[in-house]
């Protein structure tokens, strides 16, 4: 489903990375610039290298960025020139505990040294780590150490950044540095730029896996391309999913290039977001807003917006606790991503969720006096054992109108939840009745067996999720009315997207199987 970062040798993110590793003109240690002494060198990035240093009155620990102008030409100075400018400038205006901190800009003296001599180096707080060498560290599928702090860290600082009127434009794991006392700093505002109205003119240079699909159908113009807040809330969205999942992309791909093209076939509407199915719903839902497919449709998700909620999924245990959760219907637990088998039955009353990755269960129980809207009620025919299998694969997705009774209803109108229904004629198998050569077009491993098997009730089911998850937003963006959308969805099940949308509706000829179906829904939703 998501695959982790890997390097493309063809690539031209990748390749400009291959170029880092070429041999640079270092500072050797002990070097001083003004009032600080270089050590080691941290890493090297497109325009210089980052050295350890210390304030040499107070040994206080700071890191000095070394951007040499030497081999460069004109243009490429002023360019150097203009980032350096920009950066000074917003570090001092923008003062923010979740912002690094840039002290001093000094010149670097040394004519034993020419590639050096004129460098200009910027001098900052010096972390400990960046978020990508976290990521790097982590294994996948597991939320990172300290992953709520740090997406609120973030999420703080890109909203303090958009309230002062400047994008950041390069948001990425390796521009979060962690501080030694678990500060976390958004850094390397190169890119940030004040806006001018509504977004900023930056150079095409950002990094394609964060980037947002509109950059690639903008046009870029001798300023550059066009940047708003919008493509930091999407970056946000991507940074956020590797967080959570331990490095996993939100969208497939061995490499950024394809990673970016399953992005924009995602914004046009041709393949459904899917994310890990690990996450918890708040998170899930966070993070879909910010991967919205458009600037226009993220414009409500502002960065402010998205840290009051992040503290709010986040907050303090004790507030967690007593926030109730709404959830499935009451009596059983609801499993969570990597935990299909099983029902455990639990007496009425009230729980809460557990928002924290452990792999294991997250445990939502209702009071069973009152059926949650959207889940299977308690005394419905709906088989025990499938009830958590559809509520998980209902919750996969991320659109508010597919929810676990109108996956029950759906499966009852095609196989009255007969896991081996069979119709050789129309070639339909399975509890889904999935036509085999369309299954394996969008199959899922739902019960994470590692084969994807359209007789497997699991697999079935968050197949049908999936693919229904991708109708209903086909029918949004064709515009069809949301008061419609379980009867289109129905339909559009049982022939295809095209001829609903073609047809403006139900064709005629499901209208009998649609009404069963909307039947179903009403009896479950009573
Ligand atoms: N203040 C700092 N403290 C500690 N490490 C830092 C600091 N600033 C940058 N680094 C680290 O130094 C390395 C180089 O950083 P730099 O900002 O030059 O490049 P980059 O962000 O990796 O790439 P680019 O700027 O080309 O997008 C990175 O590993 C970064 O995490």
């Amino acid at each position: 489903m998501t695959t982790a970062d890997a390097q493309d040798p063809q690539d031209p993110q990748d390749s400009q990375d291959d170029d880092l590793e070429a041999p640079r003109p270092r500072l050797p240690e002990g070097f001083r610039i003004e009032g600080w002494e270089t050590g080691a060198v941290i890493g090297s990035g497109g325009w210089g290298t980052v050295y350890e240093a210390r304030t040499v009155a107070d040994g206080t620990p700071v890191a000095v960025k070394v951007l040499p102008t030497g081999a460069l030409g004109p243009g490429q100075r002023a360019a150097l020139g203009e980032l350096v400018a920009r950066e000074v400038r917003f570090s001092a205006e923008a003062d923010h505990p979740h912002l690094v901190r840039t002290h001093a800009v000094c010149t670097v003296e040394a004519p034993e040294l020419p590639a050096l001599d004129g460098a200009i180096a910027l001098v900052m707080d010096r972390a400990e780590a960046s978020l990508k060498d976290v990521l790097d560290a982590a294994g996948s599928g597991r939320p990172i150490d300290g992953a709520e702090r740090v997406l609120r860290g973030v999420a703080a600082g890109l909203a303090h950044m958009h309230d002062a009127g400047w994008v950041h434009g390069d948001l990425k794991p390796a521009n979060v540095l962690l501080g030694p006392g678990g500060q976390v700093w958004l850094a390397d505002f190169g890119l940030a730029t004040e806006l001018d109205g509504t977004h900023a003119h930056l150079p095409p240079l950002g990094t394609l896996d964060h980037l947002p699909p509109e950059w690639w159908s903008q046009r870029t113009g001798t300023q550059g391309a066009v940047v708003r807040p919008t493509a930091d809330i999407w970056a946000f969205g991507v940074l956020a999913h590797q967080v959570l999942t331990g490095g996993l992309h939100p969208f497939a791909g061995a490499t950024a290039r394809a990673r970016s093209l399953s992005a924009q076939s995602y914004a046009r509407g041709t393949a459904p977001l899917r994310l890990d199915a690990g996450l918890t719903g708040d998170m899930r839902r966070l993070i879909a807003d910010c991967l919205a497919p458009d600037h226009t449709t993220r414009l409500p998700h502002t960065a402010r917006d998205i840290a009051a909620r992040i503290e709010d999924i986040t907050g303090s245990p004790r507030r967690r606790r007593r926030r109730l959760v709404p959830a499935v219907a009451a009596g059983f637990v609801v499993l969570t991503a990597g935990a299909v088998a099983g029902v455990a039955l639990l007496g009425g009353g009230v729980g809460t969720r557990d928002d924290d990755h452990d792999g294991g269960v997250s445990a939502t129980v209702t009071d069973a006096r009152r059926p949650v809207p959207g889940e299977i009620p308690a005394d419905s025919d709906v088989p025990e054992a499938l009830r958590p299998v559809i509520a998980r694969a209902a919750h996969r997705c991320t659109d508010e109108e597919i929810t676990p009774v109108l996956l029950a209803a759906l499966i009852k109108a095609e196989s009255g939840f007969d896991t081996n229904a069979s119709r050789p004629e129309s070639e339909e198998y399975g509890v889904a009745m999935w036509t085999p050569s369309v299954f394996r077009a969008w199959a899922v491993d739902g019960d994470g067996d590692g084969d994807k098997d359209h007789m497997s009730p699991p697999d079935a089911i968050a197949t049908m999720s999936l693919y229904v998850c991708w109708l209903d937003q086909r029918f949004k963006q064709a515009g069809l009315p949301k008061k419609d959308l379980p009867a289109l969805v129905a339909a559009g099940y049982r022939t295809s997207d095209r001829t609903v949308i073609e047809e403006g509706g139900v064709p005629a000829r499901v209208r009998p199987h649609v009404d069963r179906v909307l039947r179903y829904l009403a009896a479950y939703e009573r």
